[in-house]
């Protein structure tokens, strides 16, 4: 029997724990796919909001990793509560984490400013707003029923949540964890404004989240390192999944898809699928954490014949900017905390009085 107990610790010693946010679908299930192809013995954790989706997930992973070991979590990244009890369910389930990949994320209403596209197709910029879609899109965001702006409580602010909350199980000694923030090429320094981390009085939430979240990495490498957590942020490139064929109509799409994968061969940046978006993660899970630029994003590539790879580039990043933008949140933090306890105080006494009167 003791043989048998310590072979069991044995194997659960050796299996990587590894949590994915938005895992059902694009970048974040293809991700999921070709870990399981590299780690069979991997304990993955499908983290998302929707937990049919999630179900859906698993099954198709299951199909071609029929021994694999798969769990489900109930985790919407926009909602403060719903993080609080996934941080808590997280601990009860796991007595450390490998992995924590942060890459669910939104882009609400998208407007594409058609006649941005056409100036810029003539000009010199043409291969940088392929590949950035600067100066293409505006997003409309709205609040949430935390007070929040969604953008940025779903890109963002619930991801950073979750790291405080998992902190005791990130920052353990002797052991080493990695986050790994899915980001974007869309992510630009004058979209974000410091006086306006939410970016209420702007029109692009999704660009300002994505700056926000390298600046956030750059300040946890500096927080945390010394306590083995290191984080790193990735670009996909542009691929087609949900989020992106929410931008335009699917007829538009279908006529301009040979388009697509013509100018594929002129930008390595034009992955497409979601297995050749998920190149930079899948390569940051087979690189060790000490060999990586804090201050590089991980950008999975394609070139034209077909081969995916991965090339670090630096990040516009004002280390001061980024640590003003860490304080600004950890106060954030402490004001939604607040609010929270407020709120379900708030509950039980009204669920109270409803009793009392019945
Ligand atoms: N596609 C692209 O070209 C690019 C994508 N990215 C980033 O890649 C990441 C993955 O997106 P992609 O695969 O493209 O798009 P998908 O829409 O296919 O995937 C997004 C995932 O995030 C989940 N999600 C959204 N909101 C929440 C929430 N509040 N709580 C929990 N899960 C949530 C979605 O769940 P549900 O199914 O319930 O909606 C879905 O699983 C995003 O962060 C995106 O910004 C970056 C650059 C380019
Ligand atoms: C004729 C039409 C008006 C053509 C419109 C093309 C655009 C819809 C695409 C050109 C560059 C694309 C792009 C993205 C979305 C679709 C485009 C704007 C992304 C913004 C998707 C999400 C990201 O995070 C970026 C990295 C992508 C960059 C390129």
């Amino acid at each position: 029997l003791i043989f048998v107990h310590s072979r069991c610790k044995l194997r659960s010693d050796m299996e990587k724990v590894v949590i994915v946010t938005g895992a059902n679908s694009g970048i974040g299930l293809a991700l999921c796919e070709r870990l399981l192809t590299e780690d069979s013995q991997l304990r993955l954790c499908l983290a998302c909001r929707n937990m049919q989706r999630a179900e859906a997930a698993r099954s198709a992973l299951l199909t071609s990793h029929i021994d694999a070991h798969i769990d489900l979590l109930h985790l919407d990244v926009g909602s403060v509560q719903s993080v609080l009890n996934a941080a808590q369910e997280i601990k009860s389930r796991y007595s450390r984490i490998d992995f924590l990949y942060l890459n669910a994320g939104i882009m609400p209403n998208p407007q594409v400013d058609v006649r941005a596209f056409f100036k810029g197709l003539f000009s010199r910029n043409v291969i940088n707003m392929f590949a950035t879609a600067e100066g293409l899109l505006t997003q409309q965001d709205r609040l949430n029923s935390d007070g929040l702006q969604e953008v940025f409580a779903t890109n963002l602010f619930g991801h950073f949540l979750l790291i405080r909350e998992l902190e005791p199980l990130l920052c353990q000694s002797g052991h080493t964890t990695r986050v790994v923030w899915t980001s974007s090429s869309n992510a630009r320094r004058s979209a974000f404004s410091i006086d306006d981390i939410q970016h209420r009085n702007g029109t692009e939430p999704y660009s300002s989240s994505k700056y926000a979240s390298d600046m956030i990495s750059v300040a946890l490498n500096r927080h945390k390192n010394s306590q083995g957590l290191f984080s790193s942020v990735i670009c996909p490139g542009l691929v087609m999944t949900n989020l992106t064929y929410g931008i335009l109509p699917s007829f538009f799409w279908t006529l301009i898809m040979p388009i697509m994968w013509l100018i594929r061969i002129f930008t390595n940046t034009f992955t497409l699928t979601p297995y050749n978006g998920a190149e930079a993660l899948h390569w940051l899970f087979l690189q060790k954490p000490e060999s990586l630029d804090p201050r590089a994003k991980y950008h999975s590539l394609t070139s034209g014949l077909g081969t995916n790879y991965t090339q670090p580039r630096q990040m516009d990043i004002d280390g001061e900017m980024s640590e003003v933008l860490f304080s600004k949140l950890l106060e954030l933090e402490k004001v939604v905390r607040r609010k929270l306890n407020e709120r379900n105080s708030e509950d039980k006494a009204h669920q109270q009085y409803l009793r009392d009167i019945e």
